[in-house]
């Protein structure tokens, strides 16, 4: 290993967080509190070493990353004396796409409003519709970037992002280009979710509407995909009472399955209407919400061994009854976290979410921090590359201004503060100074 171009060296931490250290992409019960830490010793710090291919070469103390690399020409080094090392947080849900706030709803919802009260009257997602679709590509991209840098700010290194303001072929082709267009404009990563079924469209039933995602919008998303115009990973569909039935839902889904997609999609949120036994059915490979989800549900899910997807801001802002988290932790199910920023859930951070969870969703501190790595990124499928600091692994990075990473959620809303250096596969993305 002498001499060779490596692109970062940080060292002289007072812990670094591996979260996992065995290649594992789930941490289920009672494991998920058991992270991998390297601790500093009296004498030295730690130190994380990434190769010039952006990969995690080494994690150990100091003298023995030193000792593996004697002559390397290191690109960067960071001093991260006082500090610790997390993984770059995975942000598993996010509609970010779109135009026009809906600040006024906040004050409508504050009165007493509930939200499919304010969806019924034409507001709501349908309001971010008619928005959306009058704005350009290139407005919603101007819009976008600052949202997904607002992210990064705070430590999100990889992000789901669905469409779902479009509801027609047009609209929705429109917010899958502007999302291929922010993978190379931003340092953000990106997975991208199909969710042409978010609501169902003025004029049109719901059967009217489950016809047109199956025949003409996911028929579009495909061909686009093949022309290489665009990339998407999954599908997902709003799968409630008053929006998509579970089998109108299902039959969403199946078309998603059959182009190659995922199936990443919001279920049993303000009704239980079972809709995480029929994902679970689908083994669908991640579920959003589940507020209502039943116990039978959450046992599918342990054996389909899908992704909950848990998001406390919806449950804070709409004041819903709380995921049961704690159940689905016990029976086995791997919990992950998102922001759900949307123009109902105005939240970019993860930190701040990791907070909710853990008051509201009574989380552990530890469970919090494997949800929103390695679970979320398991959700979308990319444990094998991203959401713990292991050898191999890309070197996405969180340096926390503080000797023990847990400050970055005890300081909450601070993550101003606390996130001292972003840094997507080696390369510093951000720092405080910056
Ligand atoms: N529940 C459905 N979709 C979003 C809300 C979208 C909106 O209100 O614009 C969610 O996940 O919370
Ligand atoms: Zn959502």
């Amino acid at each position: 290993m002498s001499g060779c171009k490596m692109r970062l060296l940080v060292r002289g931490a007072a812990q670094v967080v591996q979260v996992a250290c065995n290649g594992e992409k789930t941490k289920l019960r009672e494991d998920m509190k058991d992270l991998a830490i390297v601790m500093a010793s009296s004498k030295e710090g730690v130190s994380l070493a990434v190769d010039e291919h952006g990969k995690i070469a080494a994690v150990g103390l100091d003298s023995e990353v030193a000792r593996q690399f004697p002559d390397a020409q290191w690109q960067r080094v960071v001093e991260a004396k006082g500090c610790s090392l997390i993984p770059g947080l995975v942000d598993g849900h996010t509609h970010p796409v779109w135009s026009g706030d809906r600040v006024h709803e906040f004050s409508m919802k504050l009165a007493g409003a509930s939200y499919m009260e304010v969806h019924a009257a034409g507001g709501g997602i349908n309001f971010t519709v008619t928005h959306t679709r009058n704005s350009s590509e290139s407005e919603l991209l101007e819009l976008l970037l600052p949202r997904l840098n607002r992210m990064l700010r705070s430590g999100t290194t990889l992000v789901e992002c669905k469409s779902g303001y479009g509801l027609d072929v047009d609209t929705e082709l429109k917010m899958l280009r502007v999302l291929e267009k922010a993978k190379q404009a931003s340092n953000i990563e990106i997975s991208t979710t199909f969710c042409g079924a978010h609501s169902v469209p003025k004029g049109f039933t719901a059967e009217e509407a489950t016809v047109n995602v199956v025949k003409e919008q996911i028929p579009a998303v495909k061909a686009a995909i093949e022309n290489k115009e665009i990339s998407v990973d999954s599908i997902d569909v709003f799968c409630e009472k008053g929006v998509f039935d579970v089998e109108q839902s299902r039959r969403i889904l199946e078309a998603g399955r059959q182009i190659g997609l995922m199936i990443n999609f919001h279920a049993d949120e303000l009704n239980p209407l079972q809709g995480a036994e029929m994902g679970a059915s689908l083994k669908s490979e991640a579920m959003s919400h589940l507020e209502e989800v039943s116990p039978g549900g959450i046992a599918a899910m342990a054996s389909s061994e899908t992704v909950a997807v848990l998001l406390p801001t919806t449950a804070y802002i709409l004041r819903l009854p709380c995921p049961p988290a704690r159940d689905m932790i016990d029976a086995g199910v791997p919990v992950a976290l998102g922001t759900d920023f949307n123009p109902n859930a105005f939240c970019l951070s993860m930190p701040l979410v990791m907070h909710l969870a853990c008051v509201l969703f009574r989380m552990s501190l530890n469970e919090a921090l494997c949800a929103a790595t390695l679970h979320s990124a398991h959700s979308v499928r990319r444990a094998h590359t991203h959401g713990s600091l292991e050898t191999g692994k890309n070197a996405d990075i969180i340096i926390v201004n503080a000797p023990r990473w847990e400050h970055l959620v005890y300081q909450f809303g601070g993550a101003d503060e606390t996130v001292a250096y972003v840094i997507k596969n080696g390369h510093v993305v951000h720092s405080k100074q910056s």
